[in-house]
């Protein structure tokens, strides 16, 4: 079976270079040597309530990978298998929390041109639910193939990825989430290989890629990305408890038990090093398993009260017996290894800010075409929208009443738009985390491509709404009047949409950012000059930073203007300024409003752009 699957696959490869295509298994373009030496990470943690206390995740970690060989990273959960190889991904390093010890690829540190030639499958699949297999793959093309290959090219190689990946079978399947239903893991997981495999990577790090799947579409994993390192890409993963059969596909193992290594070498000659130290199984068993005990303390003959004395004696055999051998053996790499330059070409962005911008667009409208329009959404607009319009109906003429209608409708599109779109960047943070990582797009063409995406569901549903009340509610019925109203609500919308998209990506906690914007939507409410005329002093600036109150005083410049009178009581004609809202917000001033509106339009872009510029960001 595995010959067929040879076959096929060197059928596939000739077949995809006489198409002009690159084979994922052919030679890596920039082979890599990972080298690592006493690698110790250490968190700040708040132990003991609010004291603050360190935990050290790895405690000296060293080995090395050079191309054409694949290492698996084993041991207990909680070991540091993720940390370990997420340092090596060059993705750890944050503020509060210190990575030493070196590691080098090709004798160099990390750096953006190795990001751009390095694939890393993150243990969670992160991918959007509704989209397809291909056109999952296309996009990821699209945007880390370079620009130097055309589009055909580009999609070309997708299908290639698939064809290699045997997902042809699925190509037009949705990929599926907790909410929709989908693919399966496996072939969810070969969709997140993919992704990487698409750019040729050199180096390939995966995290557990075979966790949750039974142990035949492991198999086939594994056999897949061990096909890999036969053109010379050097292969790092985590994985929890392989199969015998899989086991032995490793060329490298390092063990790992609470962060510390208690072997790193051959697979094949794991299980020698642990009976030369006096560890060998009683009964036939699989490597693996036998392995994983000893990382959990556990040896065949041992009790469990004597874990902790185990694993000290394994971390003292590890000392004694093979970190020396290791460290020797790094120094010989190192002697092997040829420092090489950076690739230049690989610094610059893969694809122009057009190009990104316009990708990045197009998946986002299929990504979330289902919500747009949603029935539901719609219905909830119109009903409102008709509630409001029969409430006001005829009540043309009676000052209070239009107050009334134009508050409700200001206040109503002030919440609506921002709740919608706080969610949008703590939705999309995984995402746009492994995305911006991976050196896929800048955040500008994502952040406008997010913006313009989201503009016509922002703008048709309240045009819809405003038309509806204007002319149910018996607001002013000139042209003029109705304009301004429309043209006021709708920089309000995108205000609040700002203002929302500011706190989300500022916060990125779903439960705290609402919080805070039910505050903050709260103030500038009661700040907006309808409810309370006669603020205190000390609170009445909260006005000025409220776009409720701008917004509701170019409505009503809108409708009234300064010397009009209306019928107040006793049958009497007041001055329009009597009104008591209307002279707690004036008449004057419209355009000064105005621009304070739209200085606030960009301010919360700004603060969102800026919020967002941390995510991916690796110092
Ligand atoms: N940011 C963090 N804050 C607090 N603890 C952390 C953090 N990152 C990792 N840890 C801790 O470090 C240890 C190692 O975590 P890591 O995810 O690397 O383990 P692992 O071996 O990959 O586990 P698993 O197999 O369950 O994924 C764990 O005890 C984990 O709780």
């Amino acid at each position: 079976m595995m010959e067929t699957e040879m076959q096929t696959r060197s059928q596939l490869e000739a077949a995809e270079e006489g198409a002009g295509r690159r084979s994922i298994f052919a030679k890596a373009s920039h082979p890599v040597t990972i080298k690592f030496e006493d690698v110790v990470y250490m968190i700040k943690t708040k132990a003991n309530g609010s004291k603050k206390g360190e935990k050290t995740i790895l405690k000296g970690v060293s080995g090395a990978v050079v191309p054409g060989e694949m290492l698996a990273m084993m041991g207990p959960s909680g070991s540091g298998k993720t940390t370990l190889l997420t340092a090596l991904g060059g993705r750890l390093a944050r503020p509060g929390r210190r990575l030493s010890g070196s590691i080098t690829y090709n004798g160099r540190p990390f750096s953006n041109s190795l990001r751009r030639n390095m694939g890393f499958v993150n243990q969670d699949d992160i991918l959007y639910p509704h989209l397809t297999v291909s056109e999952t793959l296309l996009y990821t093309a699209l945007l880390r193939l370079p620009r130097t290959l055309s589009r055909d090219e580009k999609a070309a190689q997708a299908e290639a990825v698939m064809a290699e990946l045997g997902l042809l079978g699925c190509s037009n399947s949705m990929i599926g989430g907790s909410l929709v239903r989908g693919i399966s893991g496996g072939e969810r997981k070969r969709v997140s290989i993919g992704q990487e495999l698409l750019i040729n990577p050199s180096l390939l790090l995966l995290d557990e890629p075979t966790s949750g799947l039974d142990s035949t579409i492991a198999g086939r994993i594994v056999t897949t990305i061990a096909d890999l390192t036969r053109g010379g890409r050097t292969v790092l993963m985590t994985i929890h408890q392989p199969s015998s059969r899989i086991f032995y596909m490793f060329h490298k193992i390092l063990l790992l038990s609470d962060g510390h290594t208690i072997y790193f070498g051959k697979g094949s000659d794991a299980m020698n090093y642990f009976a030369s130290i006096g560890y060998a199984p009683a009964v036939p068993m699989n490597p693996a398993d036998f392995l994983l005990d000893l990382a959990n303390g556990l040896a065949p003959d041992e009790t469990l009260e004597n874990r902790a004395a185990l694993k000290e004696t394994l971390f003292s055999a590890y000392s004694d017996h093979l970190h020396d051998q290791i460290i020797e053996e790094l120094q010989e790499v190192g002697r092997e290894v040829k420092v090489s330059e950076p690739h230049k070409t690989t610094n610059a962005w893969c694809t122009t800010w057009w190009e990104q911008f316009s990708v990045l667009l197009r998946r986002d409208m299929k990504e979330r075409k289902h919500q747009a329009f949603s029935g539901l959404q719609v219905a909830q607009i119109l009903v409102t929208a008709f509630l409001g319009g029969f409430m006001w109906f005829g009540s043309g003429g009676h000052v209070q009443d239009q107050m009334g209608l134009l508050y409700f409708a200001v206040g109503f599109w002030s919440f609506y738009p921002a709740y919608q779109a706080i969610f949008t960047f703590p939705q999309e943070r995984t995402m746009l985390t492994k995305e911006r990582v991976s050196g896929m797009y800048r955040l500008s063409s994502y952040y406008v491509a997010r913006m313009v995406g989201d503009l016509p569901m922002e703008l048709i549903l309240p045009i819809v709404f405003i038309t509806i009340t204007y002319w149910l509610g018996g607001l002013k019925r000139t042209a003029s009047s109705f304009f301004i109203t429309l043209f006021v609500m709708l920089l309000e919308v995108l205000i609040a949409q700002g203002l929302g998209f500011a706190l989300g990506a500022l916060v990125m906690d779903l439960k705290a950012s609402t919080t805070l914007a039910s505050v903050i939507l709260l103030s500038f409410m009661l700040a907006g000059g309808f409810f309370v005329q006669h603020v205190p002093r000390f609170i009445a600036w909260i006005k000025y930073i409220s776009y409720i109150y701008y917004t509701f005083k170019v409505q009503i410049s809108s409708q009234f203007s300064p010397g009009e009178t209306y019928q107040c009581s006793g049958g009497h004609r007041c001055p329009i300024e009597d009104v008591p809202m209307i002279s707690a917000v004036g008449l004057d001033h419209r355009s000064l409003a105005v621009a304070a509106l739209f200085m606030m339009l960009i301010f919360f872009r700004v603060v969102a752009y800026v919020a967002l510029m941390r995510i991916g960001r690796i110092k």
